[in-house]
């Protein structure tokens, strides 16, 4: 089913997400429904705090058609390397607000995937960025907390408009 998005600067979104004890059936049904909301919503991640459910679980899907996504249950995540690289990110919280992030570039994800097998990966590119913005979310951190005052008023001015139109088109 599709679960409604938290919106920034929603005060839900700034909850820390608690770890996951054991991958129940609801677990299963949550996961299948954020997986669901993250294709409707054209977005290549999505964790359960934007959908109002805290607990530390994130999915994602960066493949061309769309047909593999990957679950990480209490993930860690550490930088490889000092150096940081800039990307233009964006967050299905904030819609319609790009601007570049910088974060380090290589991380090691240790996890649990849907079976609670353990996942342990060294990743780089979109893969790292997206997996960091992922974890910020499980935080209580969005992305526009790393943008300038100025930013952060319009991106919120922007997330109003946006959902006005939305409700709009009903
Ligand atoms: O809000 C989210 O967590 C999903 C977010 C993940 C993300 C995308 C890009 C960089 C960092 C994190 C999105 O999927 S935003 C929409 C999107 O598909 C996209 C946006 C910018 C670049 C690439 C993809
Ligand atoms: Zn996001």
């Amino acid at each position: 089913a599709l679960l409604p998005i938290l919106n920034y600067p929603d005060p839900r979104l700034r909850t820390i997400a608690k770890p996951v004890k054991e991958v129940t059936a609801e677990i299963k049904t949550l996961i299948a429904d954020m997986i669901e909301t993250m294709y409707d919503a054209q977005g290549i991640g999505l964790a359960a705090s934007q959908v109002d459910q805290h607990i530390q679980l994130i999915v994602m899907d960066l493949s061309e058609d769309k047909n593999s996504p990957r679950v990480f249950i209490n993930p860690k995540v550490t930088p490889l390397v000092e150096d940081k690289q800039a990307y233009e990110e964006g967050c299905l919280s904030v819609p319609d607000v790009y601007d570049k992030v910088e974060r380090p570039n290589k991380v090691r994800i240790e996890a649990l995937d849907e079976n609670g097998e353990k996942i342990d990966e060294e990743v780089d590119g979109l893969l790292a960025v997206c997996i960091q913005h992922e974890m910020d979310h499980l935080n209580g951190v969005i992305f526009v907390d790393y943008l300038s005052r100025l930013k952060q008023t319009r991106a919120r001015d922007k997330v109003r408009k946006v959902i006005k139109i939305r409700e709009k088109q009903g």
